[in-house]
C-alpha cells in the first residue's frame, strides 16, 4: 500500500518590478525586479490521496498574494519581503504549518549622465543575482539564508596549483601561473539564535544588516580574488568564508560552490613558438567543482 511521504506546493516564477519614489522628489526612484517562489506545507494530504481540493489554497491565489503584498508593503531588502510573505501565509491559513519563500533579485544599476547618477535610469551591468530563502514554521522556527550567484570573475595571473597528489592517473602539470576563473555562488546562513524571532528580521532590515552583509560578501569575494596569490580554489574560498565571518556578526556559516573554469595554455612548441603564458584556450567542459561550508568554532565553555 502506498502512502504520502512528503508534499509541498505553491507558485514559482512570479515576477514583479517595484518602483520606490523619493518622498521629496518623486522623479528620483529605485527599482527592484524580483522572481518569487512560495511553497506551502500543511494539512493538504487529502488533495493528493482523496482528490479532495477543499483545503487547497489555489496557486493562483498564492500568485495574487505575492503581487498584492508587493504593492502594499516594503520589499527592500528581499529578506524583509520574504519574512512578510511567510508570516502572511502561515498566519492567514490555520492549516498552513510552514512556508518556504525564495526570492531572486535581478540586477539594475543606476548609471551616470553628465557626471551624476541619473535619477531613474538603470543598466543591466551583470548577470549576478541576489537570492534569499526563508523557511518558516507555525511554531516560530525559521531558517534564513541569502546568496550571491552568477558573478563571473577571472584573473589572468596571481594563481597557481602545485604540490598536488600524484599517482599513475595524473597528467596535470603543476603551474605557478595560470588563469583562474569562476562563477561565484556564495550562500550565507543567518544565525537564528542571534536574530531571535521572525519579527526581528524587520528590525534588522531597518538597521541595514542584510544589505551590509550582502555588501561584505561582494567586497570580500572580489578583494580576496584579486589580492591573494591563490594556491587553489579550495584555499581561496576558505579564506573568503573566513573573512566574511570575521565582519558579519549575524552570519552562522558561509558556503561557496565554485566551478573551476579552465583556461588551458596552448602548446605552441610544435610551431617553434614559446607561449610565455599569454595564449590560452577556454575549456568549459569538464570543469572542476569545488564546494565548502565554513562555520564558527564554538566558544569554549568556562
Ligand atoms: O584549484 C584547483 N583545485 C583543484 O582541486 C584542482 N584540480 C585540478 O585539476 N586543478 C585544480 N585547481
Amino acid at each position: 500500500m502506498a502512502y504520502l511521504q512528503d508534499s509541498t506546493y505553491g507558485k514559482d516564477n512570479v515576477n514583479f518590478l517595484k518602483v520606490k519614489k523619493d518622498k521629496y522628489n518623486p522623479q528620483k526612484q529605485e527599482v527592484l525586479e524580483a522572481t518569487v517562489r512560495v511553497l506551502l506545507t500543511g494539512n493538504f494530504d487529502v488533495s493528493y490521496t482523496k482528490a479532495d481540493n477543499s483545503p487547497v489554497v489555489p496557486t493562483d491565489t498564492v500568485k495574487n498574494t505575492i503581487l498584492v503584498e508587493a504593492r502594499k508593503t516594503d520589499v527592500w531588502p528581499i529578506e524583509r519581503f520574504a519574512a512578510h510573505l511567510a508570516e502572511h501565509f502561515v498566519n492567514k491559513y490555520s492549516h498552513v504549518s510552514g512556508c518556504n519563500v525564495l526570492i531572486t533579485q535581478h540586477k539594475w544599476t543606476k548609471y551616470e549622465v553628465n557626471g551624476k547618477l541619473h535619477d531613474h535610469s538603470f543598466k543591466k551591468d551583470g548577470e549576478d543575482v541576489k537570492i534569499t530563502e526563508l523557511n518558516y514554521k507555525q511554531n516560530g522556527d525559521f531558517s534564513l539564508s541569502s546568496t550571491l550567484k552568477d558573478l563571473t570573475v577571472l584573473k589572468s595571473t596571481g594563481s597557481g596549483f602545485v604540490d598536488f597528489h600524484q599517482c599513475d592517473y595524473t597528467t596535470l602539470k603543476p603551474t605557478s601561473d595560470r588563469i583562474l576563473s569562476t562563477d561565484i555562488d556564495c550562500t550565507w546562513k543567518f544565525d537564528q539564535k542571534k536574530i531571535g524571532s521572525i519579527k526581528n528580521i524587520y528590525k534588522l532590515a531597518d538597521q541595514g544588516v542584510f544589505d551590509k552583509t550582502a555588501l561584505n560578501v561582494l567586497k570580500v569575494t572580489l578583494d580576496r580574488f584579486a589580492l591573494e596569490n591563490s594556491a587553489s580554489v579550495q584555499a581561496t574560498m576558505y579564506n573568503m568564508c573566513s573573512d566574511i565571518l570575521d565582519i558579519s556578526p549575524y552570519v552562522e556559516n558561509v558556503s561557496y560552490s565554485l566551478p573551476n573554469k579552465h583556461y588551458i595554455l596552448f602548446d605552441l612548441s610544435w610551431k617553434g613558438l614559446d607561449n610565455d603564458n599569454v595564449l590560452f584556450y577556454p575549456s568549459p567542459n569538464p570543469n572542476g567543482l569545488i564546494k565548502c561550508t565554513v562555520g564558527r568554532v564554538p566558544k569554549a565553555k568556562l
